[in-house]
């Protein structure tokens, strides 16, 4: 028997094209199974395009994406949901009105045959999917440390709440590779912290991730290895002590000092 390939995404060659302006180009990034994977750059250097061609809500120009050992760079952004790929989108919003197990919920119904709109509008379901969504969700909801918050109502949570609530829906199905755009953005250091502490327990679980983030701090703890983007091109990709070494990456991002 042959061993799984270890890579479980791979970026090849990709470019992308906004009318004559490249936002990415020549873009090579392999994800090995189990690895939390950072990718980080200035303002504007294609980290979200980056991210909108492997969820599928943009097409790239050229190049392409494979995800366990298949094409995925035509498939709809549904398809490659229910393949197992989960993003926790920069600035996403909680829907107000629910309580926080039913944002969950609904998360959990857009991963399944079910339906994100039945959820919504409570229609009568399968009481077998029924019963499983909620045994989903209510782990889902464990495994980001918001059991006790179950029944509160989502916009009541604290900033840091709401961020691991976000990432308890896209847990929900199952993924088996979390794209997390700029999760730490707008946290106070404490909520920082926090997050920082639930994204290093999923990594010790075995879920292989993808983080684009400002504060490379933040992602220097936590990744296994570092994609840096400038101008739509990686300009370096190495283990976090290498990166922070990086003498173009110093001159392109992090100052003379090597901080941000
Ligand atoms: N829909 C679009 N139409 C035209 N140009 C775009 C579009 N989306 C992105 N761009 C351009 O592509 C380049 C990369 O943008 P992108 O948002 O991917 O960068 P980023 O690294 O995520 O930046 P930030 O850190 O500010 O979010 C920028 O020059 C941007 O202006």
């Amino acid at each position: 028997m042959t061993a799984p390939d270890p890579v479980l995404l791979s970026v090849a060659g990709v470019s992308r094209r906004f009318g004559g302006v490249y936002a990415l180009r020549d873009v090579d990034v392999d994800v090995t199974r189990g690895e939390t994977h950072g990718v980080i750059g200035p303002n504007g250097a294609g980290k979200s395009t980056l991210f909108s061609l492997i969820g599928g809500h943009l097409r790239a120009s050229s190049g392409t994406i494979a995800y366990d050992g298949a094409r995925i760079d035509r498939a709809a952004p549904h398809r490659r949901a229910r393949s197992g790929i989960a993003m926790v989108f920069q600035g996403a919003r909680l829907f107000r009105g629910m309580t926080a197990l039913e944002n969950v919920m609904v998360g959990a119904h857009a991963a399944t045959r079910a339906g994100a709109l039945s959820a919504v509008l409570r229609l009568p379901r399968h009481s077998r999917d029924e019963r499983r969504i909620l045994a989903w969700s209510r782990e889902a909801l464990a495994r980001v440390g918001l059991a006790d918050w179950a029944g509160r109502p989502a916009e009541a949570l604290p900033l840091g709440q709401q961020r691991a609530l976000q990432v308890a829906r896209a847990l929900c199905g199952q993924p088996r590779l979390l794209l997390l755009d700029e999760p730490a953005s707008g946290l106070r250091a404490a909520e920082r912290a926090a997050l920082a502490e639930l994204i290093a327990e999923l990594r010790t679980g075995g879920l292989t991730m993808m983080l684009v983030e400002h504060d490379v701090a933040f992602v220097t703890g936590l990744a296994d290895r570092i994609t840096v983007l400038d101008l739509g091109r990686v300009i370096a990709q190495d283990v976090p002590r290498a990166i922070r070494a990086d003498q173009r990456v110093i001159d392109a991002y992090l100052g003379a000092d090597g901080h941000e």
